[in-house]
């Protein structure tokens, strides 16, 4: 078994002349909570559905759990997916339709496995709701009790918290995390804080092209950078650079200021440096964090 959840490698999808992904590699490990982002149209879906084994890649080799997804039924029981959009049939209650998609799915105990997906994602009250009168959070919740039923071990979901409410989308977002280690879960949303705090990796899209993929550490250069935000005093960057390690260091604005360092530098290091160099020359700092935000880093890119 590859320690692989997911593999890529070269992949494109053309929709007649239009290419929607271009030449996309990244690999999702297994166990991993990883993340899919990129502006509309960016290729976030299309990536989803060959994972899925729903489209077929143009070009390009495609590994899930193993398989190859184009290959009928070789993703049965190893995969979960919530589509975007996803529609609920209507005129079905609840629970008899989760039970229903996990027959299809042939799970052992459907009623207990539809019961345990939709406790999962809060939802126990609508087990015998129709359809057709769900709210479009609880649709949305139905779908990926749908995604979760049976444990698999990946899950695919295709912004999950979209149209949620903050309460609903906060307990989507701790399943999630409950999952990190036990299943492989991909997750694509545009809230990118949301993003950098669930994933343990991520890729960027645009335009159908991969900008970027890695650990949310190097996504984010914890290991490289930070940032301090200056209350009161003037700093004098050029100090700064004659310190060990420093590289860079440079104002953002009236109070923030940006240090770069080495590759091999300890982070703790070279940041109580820089804060008791700065302490000893009169200037008052309010406080430090590591890194850049990931949505400063896909503003960068995109
Ligand atoms: N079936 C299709 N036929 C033609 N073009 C398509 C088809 N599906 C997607 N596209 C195009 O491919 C590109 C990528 O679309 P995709 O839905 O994968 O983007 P996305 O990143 O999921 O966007 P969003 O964030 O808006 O959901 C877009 O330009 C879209 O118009």
């Amino acid at each position: 078994m590859s320690d692989l959840a997911i593999e890529l490698i070269g992949i494109t999808k053309r929709f007649g002349p239009k290419v929607a992904v271009n030449n996309v590699s990244f690999q999702v490990p297994r166990g991993a909570v990883y993340g899919l982002i990129g502006p509309n149209g960016a290729g976030k879906t299309t990536t989803f559905s060959m994972m899925c084994g729903y489209l077929y890649p143009s070009e390009g080799s495609l590994k899930v759990m193993d398989v190859d997804p184009t290959v009928p039924g070789a993703l049965k029981g190893k995969l979960g997916a919530l589509p975007q959009d996803a529609v609920l049939p209507a005129s079905w209650e609840v629970g008899a339709l989760l039970m229903y998609w996990a027959r299809l799915s042939g799970l052992e105990s459907p009623e207990k496995e539809a019961r345990e997906a939709l406790e999962q994602v809060g939802l126990m009250e609508a087990w015998n709701v129709q359809t057709q009168a769900l709210s479009h959070g609880m649709a949305k919740r139905t779908a990926m009790a749908q995604a979760l039923m049976g444990r698999p071990p990946l899950v695919l979901l295709d912004e999950p918290t979209a149209g949620l409410d903050p309460r609903i989308a906060a307990q989507v977002r701790q399943v999630i995390r409950d999952m990190k280690g036990k299943q492989t879960v991909v997750v694509s949303s545009h809230n990118l804080q949301e993003l950098e705090e669930l994933c343990d990796a991520a890729a960027i899209l645009d335009k159908g092209l991969l900008a970027q993929a890695g650990s949310m550490s190097e996504l984010t250069s914890q290991g490289a950078e930070f940032r301090v935000q200056i209350a009161r005093g003037t700093v004098i960057p050029p100090e700064l650079l004659a310190l060990p390690d420093v590289t860079d260091a440079r104002m953002e604005g009236e109070h923030v200021l940006v240090v770069r360092f080495g590759g091999q530098a300890k982070p703790e290091e070279v940041i109580s440096r820089v804060v008791a160099h700065l302490l000893q020359t009169g200037v008052l700092i309010l406080g430090v964090s590591q890194g850049r935000r990931l949505e400063d880093r896909v503003l960068q890119l995109l």
